[in-house]
């Protein structure tokens, strides 16, 4: 009960920094995680849009939070990508860290999926895996895992695919052997990206499925997919041998014709 006064206090003292201190009108509050508060903020002058992201008061004292907190600010400074919010500033409000980055004014394909009801037919969701890979490569290419690669954190603006929430993300160690991975989801290189991806891939399938049987059978059996998309799947997601790379999984995505020859879509 404290813990939650403590928020609401803290969001009257985020407003109030805000509204005397900065260019941006506070607009609300959007999320509330296990780590991290945002708020949304409006530029005075071109109405522009931000997110400013905090730190939740019950962490303010815990080292190893603020030190993830404060690797999550290097991380989105460093990544500058065209499909990454731009970090815009950083600082502390009553000694608790946030900082603020663009709004993407876009659709988390969670909300397109289950709000919306929308479908991916196969060969929608075979390209949008292609650009999601080309995207990948560019955070490898950087160092960057990004270790959260979920539906609720891929939006797409303007046509354009982009991440958000880099809460989880890491530097990656090259040199860590498959063999020595427990957990693919927390890998520290590319296969918890690619882990992640072979599981978004099934949302968008699963877009299209209708069950025709009472009793739930595996993701092969209930998906009418072709041969080489079903193991191209388990590669993804370490059934099968992983792929070395993104740009291995890039290369590997099933070839158009295959995909062409199914009734799926
Ligand atoms: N740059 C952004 N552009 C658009 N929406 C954003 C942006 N950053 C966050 N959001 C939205 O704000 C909400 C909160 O996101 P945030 O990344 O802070 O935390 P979370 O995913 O809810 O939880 P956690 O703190 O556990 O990672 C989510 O609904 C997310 O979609």
């Amino acid at each position: 009960m404290l813990r939650y006064f403590s928020e609401k206090k803290y969001n009257h003292l985020v407003k109030d920094y805000v509204t005397a201190k900065t260019i941006y009108n506070f607009i609300e509050e959007i999320g509330v995680g296990a780590y991290g508060v945002a708020y949304l903020l409006e530029d005075m002058n071109t109405h522009k849009k931000y997110v400013l992201k905090r730190l939740k008061t019950k962490h303010r004292h815990k080292k190893k939070i603020r030190q993830k907190f404060d690797q999550e600010i290097s991380i989105l400074n460093e990544i500058e990508l065209p499909n990454v919010p731009k970090l815009v500033s950083k600082g502390e409000i009553s000694g608790i860290p946030f900082y603020i980055m663009d709004y993407i004014e876009g659709k988390t394909f969670e909300q397109s999926i289950f709000q919306d009801g929308q479908i991916f037919s196969l060969k929608q969701s075979m390209q949008i895996t292609k650009e999601l890979l080309q995207i990948l490569i560019e955070f490898h290419k950087k160092g960057i895992v990004h270790r959260d690669l979920r539906i609720p954190n891929i939006l797409l603006k303007d046509n354009t695919l982009h991440i958000i929430d880099f809460g989880l993300a890491a530097y990656m160690k090259p040199e860590l052997q498959l063999d020595k991975i427990n957990n693919p989801k927390r890998a520290e290189n590319h296969i918890s990206d690619l882990y992640y991806i072979g599981h978004f891939l099934l949302f968008l399938l699963y877009s299209t499925y209708t069950p025709t049987k009472k009793k739930e059978r595996s993701w092969q059996e209930e998906l009418l997919l072709p041969q080489e998309v079903i193991e191209y799947i388990e590669r993804l997601l370490i059934i099968r041998p992983a792929f070395s790379s993104a740009a291995d999984a890039l290369q590997s995505l099933p070839l158009r014709e295959h995909i062409e020859n199914t009734n799926i879509y």
